[in-house]
């Protein structure tokens, strides 16, 4: 149905897709894998015109295509559903489903609510969500409001058989919604093709039919699901076999009897009510929850970027004030989950982003020193494997997996004793994950106290020394978590629920 041909794409110092031939056939789920930077998203933006390709062509049912821009692309049948999901929290579902197409419904110069009601149900019935089509998307779970993508991606895209491009669906769901979408999306094959990113290569092989493994802007290989095996994936993009200790427990240390930080009896509004625990140096302390638990809000609190209502934060012997800077001057770097908003000056380039909670390193008489800023930075770009055209590329330009490595090395560089990681993982591949894994690992050898919260309980269970449950807010036990000690992942969901 969709060809694409000996397409090629080049940035500034970067040749993101090379030559990559790819076919989507009618009624098909397509995966798609490969490495942070790899090319995947620069392919998926040609598909719905936000960029042309510099070589090769596209036909769509036999015919020449050409997508001018994303408009064109849903006349064309090519609609994406966001990972960063793109509709509006404070307008209505039903707006949302028909935000640009408001014209329909208006009748004598007035919006006809009623009438774009009715089409929104139907609109909300075919990926089954039974929600009034006039709530705020605010109001709304992630999953539910992924859901209402999915709604408006297949109703833009109406024309034959349409073709819905997922791009990481599930990074952000809990367990329980992935399967409602995978159950869903097989569902909706008998009228739609997808396209489907994802790193979860579990995932992956259950969901598609066929699957094409992309590297360096090259497609590898491309293989029918049921022919292939996670690690044979693994091997073909990362380009070495996966580690037998994925999460390398073998390197955990015992943790250190000094306190690096303390949190006691810390509660804020409704997110978390009297929560205490200490963390000691070298130790990697998980918490579990549901989404909702309070973790997240933990994790900010411990950032300074949040006041607590009651109770105290201590690193040592001096109390956190709810300040960002303040946390960084007491050695707390903040890996957040939403790392284009937080944890990133995207329009800034690497090596500023790298060196900015450290300036003085690279300043001289209290001016920076361009190549000292540009040395330091090269050197973390080697040492956690960054992809970048170089030192002075802006972040807004590096690939999601890439601009998360930036985060973690730049509070390596600021010498941070403690760190707080929200979903360090989240968009990585499955080789970049090992890396993080294993640096985890190294800065605890060093002393360096983690706090995390992991996109997997897996992930937890595996990196920890002890975790603590979270349930609605409040601690519901602090489980001991380290080699040979690890509870059943069913043990902790027991807590969680
Ligand atoms: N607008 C741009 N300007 C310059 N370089 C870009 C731009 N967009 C992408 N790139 C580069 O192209 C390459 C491919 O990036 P792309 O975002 O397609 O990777 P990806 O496979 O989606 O990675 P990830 O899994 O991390 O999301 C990367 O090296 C990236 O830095």
């Amino acid at each position: 149905m969709l060809l694409l041909k000996n397409i090629t794409k080049r940035f500034p110092g970067v040749l993101a897709l090379d030559d990559v031939s790819i076919e989507i056939r009618p009624n098909e789920i397509v995966g798609l894998i490969g490495e942070n930077g790899a090319g995947k998203s620069t392919l998926m933006k040609l598909l719905t015109g936000a960029y042309r390709q510099d070589a090769g062509a596209m036909t769509l049912n036999g015919k020449p295509l050409v997508i001018r821009n994303p408009r064109d692309a849903t006349s064309k049948g090519i609609a994406m559903v966001y990972q960063e999901q793109s509709i509006l929290p404070n307008l209505t579902v039903a707006e949302n489903l028909f935000l640009g197409r408001e014209k329909d419904f208006v009748a004598l110069g007035r919006l006809n609510w009623s009438k774009l009601e009715r089409a929104a149900r139907k609109e909300l019935a075919t990926v089954h969500l039974d929600i009034d089509p006039l709530t705020l998307c605010e109001d709304l779970s992630f999953g539910q409001r992924q859901m209402v993508e999915l709604a408006r991606a297949l109703s833009l895209a109406s024309h034959g058989t349409p073709i819905i491009l997922l791009d990481e669906p599930t990074s952000m769901l809990e367990a329980a919604e992935i399967k409602i979408l995978f159950r869903l999306v097989a569902e909706l094959k008998s009228r739609a093709s997808f396209v489907f990113v994802s790193h979860r290569l579990d995932e992956l092989l259950s969901l598609s039919d066929r699957v094409y493994v992309m590297k360096d802007g090259k497609v590898v290989a491309d293989m029918p699901a049921a022919d292939a095996s996670a690690a044979q994936l693994h091997e073909l993009m990362v380009g070495r076999s996966q580690h037998s200790e994925y999460y390398r427990e073998s390197l955990q240390k015992p943790c250190r009897s000094e306190v690096a930080l303390s949190v006691r009896d810390a509660s804020l509004g409704h997110a978390f009510k009297e929560v205490s625990f200490e963390v000691h140096g070298g130790e990697v302390f998980g918490v579990a929850g549901v989404v909702g638990s309070g973790r997240e809000e933990l994790c900010r609190v411990i950032a300074g970027l949040e006041r607590l209502d009651a109770g105290e934060i201590n690193v040592g012997t001096t109390r956190l004030r709810p300040q960002a800077n303040h946390a960084v001057a007491l050695g707390i770097g903040y890996v957040p989950c939403e790392r284009k908003v937080e944890g990133l000056v995207t329009q800034m380039s690497v090596a500023q982003n790298l060196t900015l909670p450290r300036l003085r390193a690279v300043s001289r008489g209290g001016v920076i020193h361009k190549a000292s800023e540009r040395s330091m930075a090269n050197e973390w770009i080697h040492r956690l494997h960054i992809k970048t055209p170089g030192p002075d590329a802006s972040c807004r330009n590096l690939s999601g997996g890439n601009q998360q490595k930036v985060v973690l090395a730049k509070w390596r560089f600021a010498g941070s004793r403690i760190l707080v990681l929200d979903h360090p993982t989240r968009g990585l591949d499955v080789g970049a994950k090992e890396e993080v894994y294993q640096l985890i690992r190294e800065l605890t050898a060093e002393g360096v106290a983690v706090v995390l919260t992991g996109d997997t309980l897996e992930e937890i269970l595996g990196l920890s020394h002890r975790v603590m449950v979270m349930r609605d807010g409040r601690v519901q036990t602090i489980l001991p978590c380290a080699v040979g000690h690890k509870p059943s992942q069913v043990e902790v969901i027991e807590h969680m629920v």
